[in-house]
């Protein structure tokens, strides 16, 4: 069977919402595979990659784990600033934060790029018990808004990998021409060594 060259792509990816709803934990999760029960809040904000293979296509996430205090608000237009994707974090077991997380939504929707990919993540799926959000409240916004839903736990893992990749999947979907901002795709295959590299 013919094998076609990968597309890589780089993808600026910011993480936005309430403080505590988990935005550290996902990032922490997807990179390292790890869960802190006590994980300190972000103070401006945190930078990390990861790689991953979907399709055709090789997605080297440039991630921006942004900080939730209301304090640091202002510095957030940096990061999602030219994102090509962005996931907004809410505490299925925390009201207000469900509500922070449609702002954000609408300050994207007003100020980021316009082809950018949401995904909305309902955080502490595992806490059932003191669900204040229904997943189909979200779902429905969700839908309405454009972006789509999962509801995710860093703590058992659930759905991490799997909203990265979603994200993944669909900016490997985005035509090549014209590229939303945040987003570089590099028109070469994967395995092309350095061995012509320049300048001696
Ligand atoms: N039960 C449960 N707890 C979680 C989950 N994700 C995060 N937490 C806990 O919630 C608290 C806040 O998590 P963080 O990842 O720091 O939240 P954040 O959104 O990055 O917070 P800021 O950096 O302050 O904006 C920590 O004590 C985590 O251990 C989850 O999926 N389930």
């Amino acid at each position: 069977m013919a094998t076609t060259a990968n597309k890589n792509i780089n993808a600026k990816l910011v993480l936005l919402g309430d403080v505590g709803a988990g935005k550290s934990s996902l990032v922490l999760r997807f990179v390292k595979g790890q869960f802190v029960e006590f994980q300190e809040s972000t103070i401006g904000a945190a930078f990390f990659s990861q790689t991953l293979a979907v399709n055709d296509a090789t997605v080297k996430f440039e991630i921006w784990d942004t900080a939730g205090q209301e304090r640091y608000h202002s510095l957030a237009p940096m990061y999602y600033r030219g994102a090509a994707a962005a996931i907004i974090v809410y505490d299925i077991s925390n009201q207000a934060s469900f509500e922070r997380a449609k702002k954000w939504v609408q300050e994207l929707q007003a100020q980021g790029n316009p082809n950018m990919v949401m995904a909305l993540a309902g955080n502490k799926a595992d806490l059932l018990d003191a669900r204040k959000v229904a997943a189909e409240e979200a779902q429905v916004y969700a839908q309405e808004n454009g972006l789509f839903f999962m509801e995710t736990s860093a703590k058992t893992a659930t759905n991490v990998n799997d909203i990265f990749y979603e994200i993944a999947k669909r900016l490997s979907q985005v035509q090549p021409a014209p590229n939303p901002s945040g987003m570089v795709i590099m028109d070469r295959p994967t395995e092309r060594t350095a061995s012509a590299a320049c300048c001696s």
